[in-house]
């Protein structure tokens, strides 16, 4: 891992304002580095997979099309955690290719070691913080899709401002998209969605796959932190497999919210 990766907490106050350390680009990140301990398995795949199949990071514009060695469709996923939904979907549409970006590095390990077992030849894998890769890496207009499933809630107030899913980076996505390309959120996390559905609704260049709520209902169900009976909400996409975790979370009745908007 590079060190331009580090992080390091603030002297800012005991609300952990975390900023790059190297890079100087003092973005407040999305994430916060997990000691979190590799498998055997997930370390033997990380070393000898990522070198074939990951796009390191560099500060200049990659081509896409020379990446994965052929003209088809490209979908970036941020955060792909584990890897599970990741490797199912690229697996299930060979005739994408897949971009996954993952932070956290047994995540990147446990994927490398899904695609080797599926020998997927679709899915490549960035392990850096996917703000930095969407703003240096990807040419405007490069992307036909961007997946961001159940990104970290940030549930605390003081925290919110860690969400991905905020103006200014959903305006950078919107200009990676291909003119009807997508991004496609899902999460768990009521308040999230609303602010998903608040903030996507905002931005120009996207257009909602259904119905908009009227702003006064957005308004009530901002202020009421409710999403219930809610307009604006896709019906989750065929190609977004269910988890484990959250066909749990749906048998006990809690949400699920997916949006899907697309860029005029
Ligand atoms: C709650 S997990 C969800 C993982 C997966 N999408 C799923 O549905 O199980 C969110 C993931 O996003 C990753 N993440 C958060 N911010 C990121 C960033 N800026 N760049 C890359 N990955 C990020 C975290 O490390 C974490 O693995």
């Amino acid at each position: 891992m590079s060190d331009d990766l580090l992080i390091h907490p603030a002297a800012e106050g005991d609300e952990g304002e975390y900023t790059a350390g190297r890079t100087g680009h003092g973005h407040i990140k999305s994430f916060v580095r997990r000691a979190g301990r590799m498998s055997e398995a997930q370390q033997r795949y990380y070393e000898t997979m990522l070198p074939k199949i990951g796009v390191p990071y560099q500060a200049e514009n990659i081509d896409l099309t020379a990446v994965f060695g052929r003209q088809a469709p490209k979908i970036l996923e941020i955060g792909c955690g584990m890897g599970e939904t990741t490797a199912r979907i690229a697996e299930a549409h060979p005739e994408n290719d897949y971009f996954g970006l993952e932070v956290h590095v047994p995540g990147v390990g446990a994927l490398c070691k899904l695609i080797a077992e599926k020998n997927l030849s679709n899915l490549r894998i960035g392990n850096h913080d996917a703000v930095e890769v969407v703003r240096d890496m990807l040419a405007e207009g490069s992307l036909d899709g961007i997946h961001i499933f159940f990104p970290d809630p940030w549930h605390k107030t003081r925290h919110k401002k860690r969400r991905l899913i905020q103006p200014p980076f959903v305006a950078l996505l919107a200009s990676r998209l291909k003119p009807g390309g997508y991004i496609h959120c899902a999460t768990d996390w009521e308040n999230y969605a609303l602010q998903m559905l608040d903030v996507l609704g905002r931005e120009p260049s996207l257009d909602n796959s259904v119905a908009n709520p009227a702003p006064e209902a957005l308004a009530m169900a901002l202020d009421a932190d409710s999403a219930a009976g809610l307009a604006g909400f896709a019906p989750r996409p065929d190609y977004r497999p269910l988890t484990k975790f959250e066909n749990r979370g749906l048998r006990l009745g809690h949400g699920v919210w997916d949006l899907v908007f697309r860029k005029r």
